[in-house]
């Protein structure tokens, strides 16, 4: 007799994309089994922390789109689960004004009919108090920009798929997979079969795929994620009205500077880089380069000239990156009823709703409702390795 328990979907890894998976799954009344490796909470993957920036600011129609329907689904489970979850601050956008990447996230707004306000050298002191705007920098407010309380909404969305009958079973790191019709799933403290697998395991996922034959072309790289300190408190806090902020390819790098107002730690900005050193989860303390830090010192001073330009904290977090910064949202090549969502890039956690009902409709079988051509895995044919 099996002493495997029978499910309708297994999905590995219980950070945001995974819990929002799950959560969705169990609303299509499908038994649902949520397997995290480590103890709940926990913040050793992607997805921890008090804030993250949600906006509609992108380069791109498909994410400025997909934030449409996100902030609905944002706002759903704030009302199912009677918490808030989110904070409107707008978010500033300032970077090369006519070359990069600002022309076209302010074409996308525009064009998408995001409530925004573009700003000139002549008002943005009237705005944007003591923060300097660099030579030759266009800036823009993305009105419907904000913060979300990332903790929080892990905790809700967990909380939610488990009223609706999900199982969440942490503290199980899942070893090994059988792929096939009904797929076996062998974990440290159990074993399972499902007729479907989501995969969603943040900086292990190619660590975990190996398992099932394939490597993606991710690189995983670990984030000095920075508090600043105010030499007067509340000068850039949410009281004040001080936006989220990034800034696109700057003198400094070419990669972004962004910013969240001080609101979760008394009197302290949070201010990161948006690239890291490439780092092994299992190992990520051990990569101990500060290079991002130096740039980040340099900016703050430049530009942001009310904080002290020494960070006064300083938290570690991964990213998954993909060569095109793209997210991977697809089946895995070789088996129908294995899907994988992977590769966010640093830049996943505002998708979080919309990516856990894209990945349930393609478990589901279902149309997805948005194209997701842009986040197939075929796009690395030439990259991919073969894990066997
Ligand atoms: C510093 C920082 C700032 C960011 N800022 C923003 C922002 O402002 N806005 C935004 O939208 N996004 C932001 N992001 C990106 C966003 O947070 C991530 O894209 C998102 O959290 C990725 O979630 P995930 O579920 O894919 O990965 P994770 O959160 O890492 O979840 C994967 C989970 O899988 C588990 N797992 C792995 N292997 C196994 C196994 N074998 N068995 C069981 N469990 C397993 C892991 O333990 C982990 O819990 C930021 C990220 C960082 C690091
Ligand atoms: O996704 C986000 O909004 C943040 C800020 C810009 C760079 C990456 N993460």
């Amino acid at each position: 007799m099996s002493t495997e328990q029978d499910y309708d979907c297994v999905v590995i890894g219980a950070g945001v994309q995974g819990s929002f998976t799950a959560y969705q799954l169990a609303k299509h009344n499908k038994k649902t089994l949520l397997l995290e490796q480590f103890i709940l909470p926990h913040t050793r993957g992607s997805s921890h922390g008090q804030t993250r920036i949600i906006r509609k600011a992108y380069e791109q129609d498909i994410y400025t789109q997909m934030m449409g329907e996100s902030y609905q689904l944002w706002a759903q489970l704030e009302k199912e689960a009677g918490v808030t979850l989110y904070r409107q601050t707008g978010l500033l956008v300032m970077g090369p004004e006519t070359s990069g990447e600002y022309p076209l996230v302010k074409n996308t707004l525009l064009k998408n009919k995001v409530p925004t306000v573009i700003l000139n050298r002549d008002n943005f002191h009237q705005h944007i108090p003591n923060v300097v705007l660099s030579e030759g920098h266009g800036a823009l407010l993305d009105e419907t920009a904000g913060v979300l309380f990332a903790d929080r909404a892990l905790k809700a969305v967990q909380h939610q798929f488990q009223k609706l009958g999900g199982v969440i079973r942490d503290n199980e790191k899942v070893t090994e997979i059988k792929p096939g019709p009904v797929v076996k799933v062998t974990t440290s403290g159990g074993a399972y079969q499902a007729r479907n697998v989501v995969i969603t395991a943040g900086p292990w996922t190619n660590k975990f795929l190996a398992h099932t034959g394939i490597q993606l072309p991710l690189e995983t790289v670990k984030i000095n994620v920075c508090y600043w300190k105010e030499k007067i408190p509340g000068t850039y806090g949410v009281k004040q009205r001080f936006p989220c902020f990034v800034v696109t390819g700057s003198l400094e790098s070419k990669e972004h500077i962004y910013g969240l107002p001080s609101n979760e730690y008394p009197d302290l900005v949070k201010i990161c880089y948006h690239m890291g050193s490439k780092a092994d989860p299992d190992y990520r303390d051990l990569q101990t380069d500060t290079s991002d830090i130096d740039i980040l010192k340099r900016y703050v001073s430049r530009c942001i000239p009310g904080l002290v330009p020494e960070p006064a904290v300083v938290e570690s977090c991964m990213y998954t990156l993909t060569p095109d910064r793209h997210f991977v949202l697809d089946y895995h090549p070789n088996y129908s009823n294995i899907v994988i969502g992977a590769g966010f890039s640093g830049h996943g956690f505002k998708f979080g709703p919309v990516i856990g009902k894209l990945l349930c409709e393609l478990s589901l079988g279902e149309v997805p409702s948005f194209d997701l051509s842009p986040f197939k895995i075929r796009r690395f044919q030439s990259e991919m390795k073969s894990a066997l």
